[in-house]
């Protein structure tokens, strides 16, 4: 059988050994995780997006006391990076970016800064200087003492853009405007649960929410035509006799709508739910992730494996799926990569 290999990148902190952006290989016939290399030498890319043609990838980049993004140009043969241009503004950088599907804004959450930022992109992959929304609020926990934005991202119809608050326990909806986001909509969720990254289902009109203090999957109905959301169900994605610390980090669903996984650092690991018939969760069991500090993980282009990064052991780690009981099984562990925060592929 003919091996079939998905290159992909590894966004990173570059505060010890890290050096920037990595990529690698994953080889769906071999099972393994190959040719982890540096792909583009840059300071502290802990996230990054890849635009929907392959084309561009967009990373988090910090410049002095400055943050924003650098995007790059994605080799069609190799996936080697070359860097187009960056934007910075003063402040720490973002923590999560993301693009639409026609590679027209990037939009970035920024945990310390407050700032929803929007970057109109050029023709050529190259981002225009932001745009940005300041958002207000605070929360009960000693951590929402301001807004942390930890997440903005694109609803599926792409109407929206949505910012997920950790600091003041809000969801808001923004309508993109030339290359300004009006706020269309708050959502406030539990006080001190420190909602965290969102995930849409693939189709159907709910979303799932990953708390960072409460370590919970918040499901979300949401309403498309306006913008809004409203709250279905809170279940925990650690188990109620764990007393150490743990907070909640990412959440993605696969796309058979059937399943959605929520990562726990401390806990360390994956919480697979399988999503019923009136798109509530039902818990189906914890995967350790054999490593410290599950920052974010990924669903690979087959959806046979996922990709596990652990930040604090500087490690990947490979998972093969069973798509219809939703668990996990270990295929490889402790690969290195420094400092490891998300792990993306091309689509
Ligand atoms: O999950 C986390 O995210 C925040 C924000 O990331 P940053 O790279 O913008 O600092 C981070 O400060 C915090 O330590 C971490 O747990």
């Amino acid at each position: 059988m003919m091996t079939k290999q998905y290159i992909g990148y590894i966004g990173t902190y570059t505060k010890k050994d890290s050096q920037g952006v990595y990529r690698f290989t994953l080889d769906t016939e071999k099972k393994q995780i190959t040719n982890v290399e540096v792909a583009a030498k840059l300071d502290n890319p802990t996230y990054l997006t890849v635009s929907h043609n392959n084309q561009y990838l967009y990373a988090v980049a910090k410049e002095g006391d400055k943050g924003g993004i650098t995007s790059f140009t994605i080799s069609e043969e190799t996936g080697a990076l070359e860097k187009i241009n960056s934007q910075v503004t003063d402040g720490s950088p973002p923590c999560h970016v993301s693009v639409d599907h026609q590679n027209k804004l990037v939009v970035t959450a920024n945990y310390h800064t407050k700032k929803v930022e929007a970057f109109v992109t050029n023709n050529d992959g190259s981002i225009q200087p932001p745009t940005d929304v300041e958002q207000e609020g605070n929360g009960p926990h000693e951590r929402q003492e301001k807004p942390h934005l930890h997440f903005a991202g694109y609803t599926p119809d792409e109407n929206y853009v949505v910012v997920v608050d950790l600091g003041s326990d809000t969801i808001t909806t923004y309508q993109p405007d030339a290359g300004t986001l009006q706020k269309v909509s708050v959502l406030d969720v539990k006080p001190g649960s420190g909602p965290r990254h969102i995930a849409f289902h693939p189709n159907a009109p709910y979303a799932y929410v990953m708390t960072e203090l409460s370590n919970e999957v918040i499901v979300l109905k949401y309403d498309d035509k306006q913008g809004t959301f409203e709250e279905v169900q809170y279940i925990s994605t650690i188990p109620a006799d764990f007393t150490e610390n743990s907070q909640g980090s990412a959440i993605h669903l696969s796309s058979d709508g059937k399943f959605v996984f929520a990562g726990n650092r401390g806990h360390n690991s994956i919480a697979i739910y399988r999503i019923t018939e009136d798109y509530t969760v039902e818990f189906v069991e914890w995967t350790h992730t054999e490593g410290d500090w599950p920052r974010d993980f990924v669903l690979d282009p087959t959806e046979q494996f996922i990709v596990a990064a652990n930040e604090a052991s500087g490690t990947l780690v490979l998972f093969e799926r069973d798509r219809e009981a939703g668990t996990l099984t270990l295929l490889q562990k402790d690969v290195i990569a420094p400092e490891a925060v998300c792990v993306k592929f091309l689509k």
